[in-house]
């Protein structure tokens, strides 16, 4: 039995659409522990994922907590239809708001745990005085839009950065990584503080989707070696 403690996360976007219900069973089967679900509107990002219906339906069939990250502008017109689709966390970028604080409270309103995503450009700094109000960060390792990208190294050190800017403030938040996450970096991602693991391309473009996500379950932290 391994006693990790962090989070796996596999993103439906990099699963075979034509036989989605296929690969949310093989998830409900396998260690991970959440959903992530990628909702993209053409307009914060230069991609369109999917939307609430598609959502539906996986909330259906899944039965591990949908975390919703919404890449999308503003997120509030669309809050109660996510907590209706099924999410358990909801994630708004910090980009795409102009009153965090108010959007995290209507998030926390609904019932669910509150998230805020960082663009690569986005420093962790910005969140200074809106920390103890966070249930999640989601450090975006690559620019949001696509899955399939190259992980971004600063990455590291914006975990340490969040981390020691949490510390006494809000002890129980989680630090999320999103994109390029794989078992080339999981380790040293762990031990700079990450608690939530998002990856995609490398579960299910993977031979055996179900060992990989037990591989990253596995994990332990690791100093980075470079
Ligand atoms: O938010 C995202 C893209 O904007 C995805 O969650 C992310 O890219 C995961 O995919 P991969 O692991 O293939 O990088
Ligand atoms: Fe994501």
């Amino acid at each position: 039995m391994s006693l990790s403690k962090h989070l796996i996360a596999p993103s439906v976007l990099a699963a075979d659409f034509a036989k989605l219900y296929d690969d949310i069973i093989m998830v409900n089967n396998s260690q991970a522990d959440w959903f992530h679900i990628d909702i993209m509107d053409g307009v914060f990002v230069p991609n369109i994922s999917f939307g609430f219906p598609v959502m539906q339906a996986i909330a259906k069939h899944a039965t591990k907590p949908l975390d919703v990250h919404l890449m999308i502008v503003d997120p509030d017109r669309y809050l109660q239809v996510c907590k209706d689709s099924g999410a358990e966390v909801i994630t708004v970028h910090y980009e795409a708001c102009t009153h965090l604080h108010r959007t995290l409270a209507a998030i926390k309103e609904l019932g669910c745990k509150a998230g805020v995503a960082l663009n690569p450009h986005t420093p962790v700094s910005v969140l200074a005085d809106i920390i103890q109000d966070i249930d999640l960060v989601c450090i975006m390792s690559v620019n949001p839009g696509f899955g399939g990208q190259k992980f971004i190294q600063y990455t590291y050190e914006k975990v340490r950065q969040l981390r020691a800017l949490a510390a006494g403030r809000n002890d129980s938040l989680l630090i999320e990584i999103d994109g390029g996450v794989g078992s080339a970096n999981a380790g040293a991602l762990l031990a700079a503080g990450a608690d939530v693991l998002v990856a995609g391309s490398f579960v299910f473009a993977s031979e055996d989707p179900t060992a990989t996500i037990a591989t990253l379950k596995a994990v332990d932290p690791q100093v980075q070696s470079v």
